[in-house]
């Protein structure tokens, strides 16, 4: 076995309320990687947009100011921060007019190509490896990732962890909120919301929090066991 461990890339994709976040954060974590959370990314450019008078329904108006803001994600599990343009965003993008938004600004293919060429910089330089958690990042931004998983549930489960979340809300109004912006991001043209040929799907319907954590780090687990012995079967022989 050698000594030093391989980096790994880890792609988590679904839609909202599946557990992405909560998951990779976990995995990262318990395994000494780095973690980006890219909707945070979407969500950070479309703030930016409405706070500087875009018009989030016109795509040539985003397309033109895509270049302009600077978006910087900390990839550190146990505190992940966004700044744009050097002001942390952590808050701002999480609010109700920036979600009902951010799949209008992120059909954008401009918006795509700029947020991708982050994703892939971010990616490579991570030392020891890195999960990714998105909607494309399988099947587009990082499609020679070592693992893929697709995280589902049923929209009940789905609103009705959201809407825990969001204290006070109601859960039919999160349910309906939810469905439309996946219906959204999986019919836009560009990079839609997919499950990558090769991804693992995990439904985490009926497991807790726990289940889906445990059982997505034994998957990384045995893909890196797996590469580590291909990799010493096709060295050759030492003499
Ligand atoms: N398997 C699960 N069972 C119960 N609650 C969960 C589960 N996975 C995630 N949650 C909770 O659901 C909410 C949404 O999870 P999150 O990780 O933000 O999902 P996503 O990133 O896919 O939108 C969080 O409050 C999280 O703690
Ligand atoms: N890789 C990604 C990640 C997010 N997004 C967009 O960003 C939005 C917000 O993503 P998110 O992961 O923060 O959403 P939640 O599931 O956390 O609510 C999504 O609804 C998509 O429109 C995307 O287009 N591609």
């Amino acid at each position: 076995m050698s000594d030093t461990v391989e980096s790994v890339i880890v792609a988590i994709d679904g839609p909202s309320g599946t557990g992405k976040s909560s998951t990779s954060r976990a995995v990262a974590a318990a395994l000494g990687l780095s973690y980006l959370d890219t909707g945070a990314q979407y969500r950070a450019i479309t703030w930016w947009m409405i706070s500087n008078g875009v018009d989030v329904q016109d795509p040539a108006a985003i397309a033109t100011a895509a270049a302009k803001p600077a978006i910087v994600s900390g990839t550190d599990p146990a505190n992940p921060t966004i700044t744009v343009d050097g002001v942390d965003v952590t808050g701002p993008i999480r609010t109700p007019e920036v979600t009902s938004k951010v799949s209008a600004v992120s059909a954008v293919p401009e918006v795509r190509a700029r947020i991708t060429e982050l994703q892939r910089s971010i990616a490579s330089s991570a030392a020891t490896g890195i999960v990714v958690e998105g909607r494309d990042i399988g099947t587009t931004v990082l499609p020679d990732a070592d693992l893929k998983i697709f995280l589902t549930a049923s929209p009940e489960a789905r609103a009705a962890r959201r809407s825990g979340e969001l204290k006070g809300t109601d859960v039919a109004a999160t349910k309906e909120a939810l469905v439309k912006r996946d219906a959204a991001d999986s019919s836009r043209k560009t990079s839609p919301l997919a499950k990558a040929d090769d991804a693992v799907e995990v439904d985490t319907t009926d497991l807790t929090l726990e289940q889906v954590i445990e059982c997505v780090v034994t998957l990384v687990e045995e893909r890196r066991c797996a590469t580590e012995n291909t990799e010493n079967t096709e060295k050759p022989a030492a003499r």
